[in-house]
């Protein structure tokens, strides 16, 4: 099997006494499009830092063959590890082009991008196609829409040979059909390009009509795991989301969606 798989075991993340993330035990396989749900405050964003390196943690996160646990953000990056923030931090003056071909120079090194090159490298043309923004090659970043940003923003990892790509709300601010081209966008990537992907949301229609596979945290916590129709499903889940107690079956379809 392609080694390219993240494990998570106890992984742990604490803040002064404060534990953020409780012995998470989580396995993502490529080709995998893996939802992170759970109510404000559970821990979602916190997990990916750890994994990405920004905060430290205890436990494990096994991707390719490394323990990332205690390694430096960059050596993470370099292995292929990507993440996007809630903001899409794209250089607005400079042209879609040029942001992807600053973020594969980023990745190829200060003497590759010393050298004059007289045309786009392969590698930014292809992410361009994937992520739809070839029409728009020559436009400056500042003048895209929120979505397209985004779109940008995954490109960008994409250039840079991310092979794990984490996703923090991708969808917030989106209308609904960008909401439907990053969908079937990231499912591209996950099931054609063999990628891990991990997208922490909280819009239950998109992580519905997407999704391949959920995890629900809570307090820190793993508290279920499986497809959108057994998550969906689990009372537990049901509870945390609606409060303790019997809910008609209107209620929880408008917290959690239709078909519970
Ligand atoms: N740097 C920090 N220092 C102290 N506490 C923190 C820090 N970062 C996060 N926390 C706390 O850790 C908990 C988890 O936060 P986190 O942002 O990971 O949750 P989340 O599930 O992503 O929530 P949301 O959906 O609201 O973004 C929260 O109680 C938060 O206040």
């Amino acid at each position: 099997m392609n080694a390219d798989y993240l494990e998570l075991t106890n992984l742990t993340v604490s803040f002064d006494g404060f534990v953020a993330v409780d012995r998470v035990n989580m396995s993502v396989l490529p080709g995998d499009l893996r939802f992170l749900i759970g109510p404000n405050g559970a821990g979602k964003t916190t997990l990916i830092d750890a994994v990405s390196g920004l905060v430290p943690a205890t436990g494990s996160a096994r991707w390719a063959g490394e323990d990332l646990v205690g390694r430096k953000v960059h050596r993470i990056a370099r292995l292929g590890v990507g993440r996007t923030f809630q903001t899409a931090t794209v250089f607005e003056e400079l042209t879609v082009t040029q942001n992807l071909d600053i973020a594969a120079g980023a990745r190829r090194g200060v003497l590759t991008l010393a050298r004059r090159r007289t045309r786009v490298p392969e590698v930014v043309v292809k992410a361009m196609e994937t992520i739809g923004l070839t029409d728009l090659a020559e436009v400056p970043a500042g003048t895209l829409s929120h979505g397209q940003k985004q779109w940008l923003e995954i490109g960008m990892l994409l250039v840079q040979d991310a092979r794990l790509l984490m996703l923090d709300e991708p969808v917030a601010g989106m209308s609904a059909e960008e909401k439907d081209e990053t969908g079937r966008l990231l499912r591209r990537i996950a099931a054609d390009a063999d990628l891990t992907v991990v997208v922490v949301e909280h819009d239950m229609d998109f992580m519905r009509a997407f999704a391949t596979s959920v995890t629900v945290l809570h307090a820190g916590k793993v508290l279920a795991e499986g497809s959108v129709e057994q998550v969906q499903a689990d009372p537990r889940v049901q509870e945390v989301y609606l409060g303790p107690g019997e809910h008609s079956k209107a209620v929880t379809e408008a917290v959690l969606g239709e078909g519970v």
